[in-house]
């Protein structure tokens, strides 16, 4: 019974752990604050051009990869800059793998959107 209760306490605490980074995030990263911004427009967007179900699963699965892969490498800034706080070619290069993650989810998410959205608009 203690075993159970202390496991559900320590999972308990996970969640407030990553509500915390999520929170950081979203207050402190533009980038993710411009994404957040783009997924209630899109969500606006939506409802306004009745997509299908299958279309909002994609477009939520898309804009979520985007925002994830975005903390994932704000994480990553956030370690680098802490490691080596000086100008390095290594850092140079993890900052910039990081960056290029979220470049290619992003232009597959914006891929995406046009599959959905311009045949409505048109
Ligand atoms: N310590 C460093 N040494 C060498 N090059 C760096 C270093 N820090 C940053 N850079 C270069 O500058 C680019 C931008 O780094 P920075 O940490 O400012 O990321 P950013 O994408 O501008 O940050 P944010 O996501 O907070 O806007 C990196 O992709 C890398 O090419």
């Amino acid at each position: 019974m203690n075993k159970k209760k202390s496991f559900f306490i320590s999972r308990l605490k996970s969640v407030g752990f990553a509500f915390r980074g999520a929170y950081f995030l979203l207050k402190t990263e533009a980038s993710i604050q411009v994404q957040f911004g783009i997924f209630l427009l899109l969500v606006v967007l939506g409802f306004c051009l009745n997509i299908s179900t299958t279309e909002w699963l994609i477009q939520f699965l898309a804009i979520s990869i985007v925002m994830s892969i975005e903390g994932i490498n704000t994480a990553v800034e956030e370690l680098a800059n802490f490691i080596h706080p000086e100008k390095h070619k290594k850092i140079e290069l993890i900052k910039d793998i990081a960056a290029g993650a979220v470049f290619m989810a992003s232009i597959f998410a914006i891929i995406i959107g046009l599959i959905i959205y311009i045949p409505k608009i048109i």
